[in-house]
């Protein structure tokens, strides 16, 4: 598949200040993409300088071939953007917001009130469309911002911490809706957030530290290299068991009927279960998880900072 987004040596300084250091990436059409970073990394003014929101100071920075330095409209009318805060007119109505936007991107007159009404029924806002901006609750207006971030059809929608705030029942709806229209509309996502099961299920995962990418990868492929598997074993006659695992230099600890182990080599521990098939009564391996990755690779935990919700 093509890339959608093609960042190539983007620095950018503040001043003296070098918030991003020569980061390249790109993001294949139609994927979701998260971008995690702690506090101060680099992941807003990444985001911004995609958005044509700021300027780079040096590389190359292409959404859909288009240069974002060069072809701001053009860039302007292929995203969506959805920020923390919010940006709704709180005295207008979910419709007069909606066509305001659409009138300022050009969507033809002609399509506004199906476009509108399409998606608003996508995330079950379609009876609220004549209520004031102002009655509605924070999950709703969020995903009113969602809808407007679409209705010029783009094809990358940016998420910069979209569900910060909102409870998790609420966060857990939104990202069922976003992933709705990503796939309905095949559109590209680039998230960041806070909240590492966001990033889980999206189909690559960046983490920026101190204004450079350290890692970009699939959540499987992150876990498999930067964390630890483990495996709890149940057998029937544990010190049969326990000393073909020493044979086999497996570290272990016993805890009640269980022995818990670290899994260095999947191979050899495939083997290992093989050859004790007739005694196992119980077996669960388990991964690390995309925190243990983050904690890994930057010595800090995702939410530190960052809202607590
Ligand atoms: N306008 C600015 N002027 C000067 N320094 C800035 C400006 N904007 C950001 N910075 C600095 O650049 C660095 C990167 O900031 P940025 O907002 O991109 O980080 P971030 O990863 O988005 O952090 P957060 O998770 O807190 O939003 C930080 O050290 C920040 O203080």
């Amino acid at each position: 598949m093509a890339a959608i987004i093609n960042v190539k040596n983007f620095s950018k300084f503040y001043g003296d200040y070098l918030a991003v250091e020569d980061v390249s990436f790109e993001v294949e059409e139609g994927s979701s993409f998260a971008f995690l970073g702690p506090n101060g990394a680099g992941k807003s003014t990444t985001i911004n300088a995609l958005c044509t929101i700021i300027d780079k100071t040096s590389g190359v920075l292409l959404i859909d071939g288009e240069d974002v330095s060069k072809q701001q409209k053009k860039v302007r009318k292929a995203i969506g953007i959805v920020f923390q805060e919010p940006t709704l007119d709180q005295q207008m109505t979910v419709q007069e917001n909606l066509v305001a936007h659409c009138i300022l991107y050009g969507v033809p007159r002609d399509e506004i009130g199906e476009r509108i009404g399409i998606l608003l029924d996508l995330v079950d806002l379609l009876e609220w469309r004549n209520r004031t901006v102002s009655t509605l609750s924070g999950g709703m207006k969020r995903r009113v911002e969602i809808v407007r971030a679409l209705v010029h059809y783009p094809k990358v929608l940016f998420l910069d911490e979209p569900t910060t705030g909102l409870d998790p029942q609420t966060r857990n709806r939104m990202w069922e809706y976003i992933m709705k229209l990503q796939k309905e509309k095949n559109i590209t996502i680039f998230l960041t957030t806070h909240y590492i099961e966001e990033a889980e299920v999206c189909d690559r995962v960046a983490i920026m530290d101190d204004g450079k990418i350290i890692v970009n990868d699939t959540p499987q492929a992150l876990k498999t290299r930067y964390t630890k598997t483990r495996a709890v074993l149940k057998v029937k006659d544990s010190r049969k068991a326990e000393i073909y695992l020493l044979q086999q230099e497996f570290r272990y600890e016993k805890s009640g009927e269980y022995l818990h182990l670290e899994v260095d080599d999947m191979e050899r521990f495939i083997e290992t279960i093989h050859s004790l098939k007739d005694d196992v009564l119980d077996l669960e391996v388990t991964k690390g998880s995309l925190n243990d990755v983050f904690l890994e690779i930057t010595g800090k935990k995702i939410r530190e900072g960052g809202d607590a919700g």
